[in-house]
């Protein structure tokens, strides 16, 4: 299981700084939810966290930074997920997933039969089988979504960053998926950190929360601790009541104004 840590990230874009001072923790085998309104910062936060865009600051997998490691072995302890990738219209489904491989297939080397068959399993997992022949540019929103998804868990990362996994996806999908990624967190450890609009979900999973605003964390702690109507009305400017469930953790439910 590892550990994730960053602190002082700061991210300039363009000349605006995005994201300032953000620090997180998120023990091995935790899941932890990034939530916040439109713009807050959530996708430069996981965006720095992977390493795909230039930032300051530190971000430790088991103490050891990120910036010290090699890209192939960055990959093979975090997989990352963006939110709307473009993707190669003419790939096909297998392909493309196989893709999340590369960091254990030899320079100048083929995938072996065993990258073949992780990938066979998570496309099975995901409903994706009878798509893998098809091309990318011939999918639903939602399904090239669970494709993103899939390339990740085919790296088999003990971290896995997921922005916003479930935007695209019916109702059953959104639960398959995060089903899935629970099973696997609680089967191999796997260390989890996504950014989640809806906030239910998230208080559903998350073993904790950070509310990001303006790039910088306005709150963060339990799912209770942090999705309370004070905080919902203050950062997103809706009206919710929050329901306690059976087992403590927060319903969050619109309200009429
Ligand atoms: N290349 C860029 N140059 C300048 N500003 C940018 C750039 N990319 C994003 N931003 C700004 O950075 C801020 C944070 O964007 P980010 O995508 O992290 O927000 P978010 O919280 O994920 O939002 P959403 O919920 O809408 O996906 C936004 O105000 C956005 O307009």
């Amino acid at each position: 299981m590892s550990d994730v840590r960053a602190h002082d990230l700061s991210v300039v874009l363009d000349t605006r700084t995005v994201l300032s001072d953000v620090g997180l923790q998120v023990r091995g085998g935790d899941w932890l939810a990034v939530i916040g309104a439109n713009g807050a910062g959530k996708s430069t936060l996981l965006k720095a966290v992977a390493g795909v865009l230039p930032y300051s600051g530190e971000v430790l997998i088991d103490g050891t930074s990120v910036r010290r490691l090699k890209p192939r072995e960055r990959a093979r302890l975090l997989a990352y997920a963006p939110q709307s990738p473009v993707l190669p219209a003419d790939m096909t489904v297998f392909d493309y997933a196989l893709l999340g491989r590369t960091p254990y297939i030899p320079y100048l080397g083929r995938e072996s039969r065993r990258d073949r068959e992780v990938t066979a399993s998570v496309l099975e997992r995901l409903d994706l089988a009878p798509f893998a022949g098809r091309a990318l540019g011939r999918l639903s929103g939602g399904e090239r979504q669970r494709v993103v998804l899939a390339r990740a868990l085919v790296q088999q990362a003990p971290v896995l960053l997921l922005d916003e996994p479930t935007t695209a996806l019916d109702l059953g999908h959104q639960q398959q998926v995060l089903e899935l990624v629970d099973r696997l967190r609680l089967a191999d450890g796997l260390t989890v950190v996504t950014t989640l609009h809806d906030l239910s979900l998230a208080g559903q999973y998350a073993d904790s929360m950070m509310l990001i605003s303006d790039g910088r964390v306005a709150a963060s702690g339990s799912p209770a601790d942090v999705l309370t109507e004070k905080l919902i009305d203050a950062h997103f400017g809706a009206r919710v009541r929050i329901t306690s469930g059976p087992d403590g953790r927060p319903g969050v439910h619109l309200e009429r104004p």
